[in-house]
């Protein structure tokens, strides 16, 4: 008798509780109705999840390409119960990041990113935080030169590196990645922490994995559903936790560069930007606004680290998989020989114009146009940003007809403005004629946006192409890319990631 009634009220507690949930997820479902009313159509959301199942729990580019099918230039998708607006296609979204730049040059706060970043550092603070961070990065990194005598002689350097342990492996076949992302990260770690490292050092090899682990996890599903259910998600197992653990490792390792700057003393003219920060913390100590203190700095270092290896080195290691992927050209006869292959057109020009020199200069690029269409395209169709970085409204703004309010997500796509059949001939197809005239000079679009446009355009926009194109001309000069004997096929389809990674693969570097 007492264990039936115990029973009967257990079951009855259940049915509250059971209720109670259906109501809450009945009224959050009529709000987020009600609030679509107003904004941008979109497919329509499943109470809890929104559209996170029909999306795969992804912004895959692919995905959001057939939804741009049937919902135009502007839609909206629902992550959980939170919406977000997407920009499709050139004209809207450079009107989006050009247009209204200041409006949309917020970051969301709630997502995994944040959550990683603690809200500190340039990539995803709001406000008066991002805007010192920010222009204090952009200072230092022109403080400390992209000239002839800063920066750029720096990446000639770990070009010149990169070449000699390419020739070592004497024309065998090799996987390229791990060469080249030491290469980039040494170019970065010379801004951050004034040094490069051994490829062999234990500290940069970890260092490395962490970052690839920062960058995967946020593209993947765990990393949209953290973003839709961060406070559930902030207590469940799963791959996004060690994600922390890498934040944390990177986070003592910079700590301990920062002791070694500060035991070392500060130079009359900073080195790097470490040492730039400390200077600043004690500049701007007694002012009352002051964001500059030692959490903001770790971040910062990490955001460049992680910004500025993943990035550029998974461009350079698309160039070199196009040069064996896409190789004819249309043949024509130049200085009494058939040029045939794609390698061929960009050699015969680097030899014309860098004559007997080793070094190339970022300034050889106008005299370079072939190539430098080639590196623009290798951009564009790698397109390694894949739909871009989440935005957030700062205030309330009209985009294309529509009255987005203040937080409002808006993610402006870069997949479908460097892909817009509007604006490129053979948007789906690797042509480099996409950055030359008819008379063979190089000429640019407004649709291509890799780094994205407006406040928030990528802080290494101007490093990041220093570096394609002085590794991508010191590459080509030195070494034929071929195919290992047998291999016949080579796979350009992408891995999802953060970015839009290769598929592993193996190129031979023949000496020329
Ligand atoms: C090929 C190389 C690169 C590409 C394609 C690229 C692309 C991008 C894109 C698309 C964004 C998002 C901008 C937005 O919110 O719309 C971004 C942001 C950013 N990038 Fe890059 N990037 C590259 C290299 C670099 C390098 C070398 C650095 C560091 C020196 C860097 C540092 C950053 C930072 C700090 C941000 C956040 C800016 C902010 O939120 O204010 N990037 N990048």
């Amino acid at each position: 008798m007492l264990n039936m009634s115990f029973t009967q009220e257990t079951w009855s507690l259940q049915q509250i509780l059971l209720a109670f949930l259906v109501c809450v997820i009945a009224v959050k479902y009529i709000k987020m109705r009600w609030a679509a009313r107003s904004l941008p159509p979109g497919p329509t959301p499943l109470p809890l999840i929104g559209n996170l199942w029909a999306l795969q729990f992804k912004l895959h580019p692919k995905t959001l390409r057939k939804i741009a099918v049937s919902y135009g230039d502007i839609y909206t998708l629902w992550l959980g119960h939170t919406p977000l607006v997407v920009l499709s296609g050139c004209r809207s979204v450079r009107n989006g990041l050009i247009s209204h730049s200041e409006e949309l040059s917020g970051r969301p706060v709630d997502g995994l990113m944040q959550a990683l970043t603690n809200e500190r550092g340039i990539g995803s603070t709001n406000g008066h935080t991002w805007k010192q961070q920010r222009r204090f990065g952009l200072m230092t990194l022109r403080n400390l030169g992209l000239g002839k005598r800063g920066l750029e002689s720096r990446i000639q350097e770990e070009a010149q590196c990169l070449v000699e342990s390419l020739a070592a492996k004497n024309g065998e076949p090799v996987n390229p990645s791990d060469l080249i992302v030491h290469a980039v990260a040494n170019v970065i770690s010379a801004v951050v922490f004034g040094h490069r490292f051994s490829i062999e050092d234990p500290t940069f090899q970890e260092m490395v994995r962490c970052n690839g682990c920062i960058v995967t996890n946020l593209g993947t599903a765990w990393g949209r559903i953290y973003d839709a259910f961060p406070w559930l998600m902030r207590y469940v197992p799963g791959p996004h936790q060690s994600s922390f653990a890498a934040m944390a490792y990177l986070t003592t390792f910079i700590k301990k560069e920062i002791k070694l700057h500060e035991l070392n003393g500060p130079n009359e003219q900073p080195q790097d930007l470490i040492e730039y920060y400390l200077a600043q913390i004690a500049k701007t100590k007694l002012e009352p606004d002051t964001t500059f203190d030692e959490a903001n700095m770790i971040q910062m270092v990490i955001d460049l680290f992680i910004a500025g290896t993943e990035t550029t080195a998974t461009s350079l290691q698309w160039a070199l998989l196009y040069m064996v992927a896409f190789p004819e050209i249309q043949n024509f006869f130049s200085k009494g020989k058939w040029i045939v292959t794609l390698t061929e057109k960009v050699q015969e020009e680097l030899d014309t114009v860098l004559d007997g020199s080793q070094l190339a200069y970022y300034e050889d690029k106008k005299r370079l146009p072939f190539t430098n269409a080639v590196i623009h395209e290798v951009q564009r169709y790698g397109n390694i940003a894949s739909v871009g970085m989440l935005r957030s409204c700062i205030r309330k703004v009209t985009v294309n007809g529509y009255q987005l309010e203040k937080n409002t997500m808006v993610l402006p796509n870069l997949d479908s403005v460097l892909h817009d059949q509007h604006q490129w001939e053979t948007p789906y197809k690797f042509n480099p004629n996409h950055f030359l005239d008819k008379n063979g000079n190089f000429c640019t679009s407004e649709a291509f946006l890799p780094f994205s446009a407006g406040h928030r355009v990528c802080l290494g926009e101007q490093l990041a192409r220093f570096e394609l194109f002085i590794f991508f001309t010191t590459l080509l000069h030195r070494f034929n890319i071929e195919l290992p004997e047998g291999i016949t096929e080579v796979n350009t389809k992408y891995v999802f990631k953060m970015t839009l990674q290769p598929h592993p693969y193996e190129i031979c570097a023949v000496p020329r």
